[in-house]
């Protein structure tokens, strides 16, 4: 099978907590994988030591083969991971629109080189006009991919919860990833929000874009995934399709219960 993403006895200790613990954790590429399990078994740490913002005790990360287990967060970014968080962080102040022309700012290093010579300036200032044409178009395009342009000068604030949350991933998008995490994309939206974000996240992976995603509404996981990964007191301790999954004894017994639909 085809890897993009690869994990490798990854571990991550807190002390006496063994968070993340020997995992092994393989993504596909243009398919939607989720990762599930219950409270505290270690799957928002799993998502921070990939995507830097956190140092894995031991074992391995690699991108396409490279190694990326000891890099900083902004150069994982730069290499393709783009993310969101369980809670949201977004500039409530700003509009919808410069909430996204921030998310596409990183991916233009150059743009805070605007330099002390001159020509340099000069230079920069012509370079910035052509980014800017460039850094609004990127933005707009992933605004009206969410359907948020009506919205684009609103505040952030000032949006519907189950819109907020979908800005977020809009500008996760707008770094151009190739594979993006989202932790509970669904969490507190409605059943109408929850049926949009799903249409929306088999959009993103129609794209081409690669998508991880943490979640505990196990209708949209079961819906959407096309593998699960199951985690459980940091071990990875299932993996396999959604049939599979669902089927699978020591899930049941430690995350889905007997109730599931
Ligand atoms: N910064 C930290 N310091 C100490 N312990 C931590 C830290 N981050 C996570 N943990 C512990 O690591 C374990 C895994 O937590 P994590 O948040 O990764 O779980 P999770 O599967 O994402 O849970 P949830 O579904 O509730 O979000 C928990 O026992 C948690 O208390």
């Amino acid at each position: 099978m085809n890897v993009l993403l690869e994990t490798k006895g990854l571990t991550r200790r807190f002390g006496g907590v063994v968070a993340v613990n020997e995992v092994d954790f393989m993504v596909p590429p243009n398919l939607i994988s989720g990762l599930i399990g219950p409270n505290g078994a270690g799957k928002t740490t799993l998502f921070n030591t990939i995507t830097g913002m956190d140092t894995a005790t031991s074992g391995g990360v690699t991108l396409e083969g490279r190694d990326i287990t000891k890099a900083p967060a902004h150069a994982i970014s730069r290499w393709g991971i783009g993310r969101t968080f369980q809670n949201i962080r977004l500039f409530k102040e700003m509009t919808v629109l410069e909430n996204v022309l921030i998310g596409r700012h990183g991916k233009n290093s150059h743009m805070g080189s605007f330099g002390s010579r001159f020509v340099h300036a000069v230079a920069s200032f012509l370079m910035i006009q052509k980014d800017e044409q460039e850094l609004l178009e990127g933005a707009w395009r992933w605004l009206d991919f969410l359907n948020l342009g009506e919205f684009a000068h609103n505040l952030a604030k000032n949006l519907p919860y189950g819109k907020q949350r979908e800005l977020e991933i809009a500008r996760a998008l707008a770094t151009e990833p190739k594979l993006l995490f989202l932790d509970e994309p669904a969490a507190g939206m409605n059943p109408a929000e929850t049926a949009e974000l799903m249409d929306t996240i088999r959009r993103i992976r129609d794209t081409g874009v690669t998508v991880v995603l943490i979640e505990h509404d196990m209708k949209l996981v079961m819906n959407i995934c096309d593998r699960i990964t199951v985690l459980n007191y940091g071990r990875k301790i299932a993996e396999g399709t959604p049939g599979e999954i669902r089927q699978n004894e020591e899930v049941i017994e430690a995350y889905l219960g007997k109730d599931d639909d």
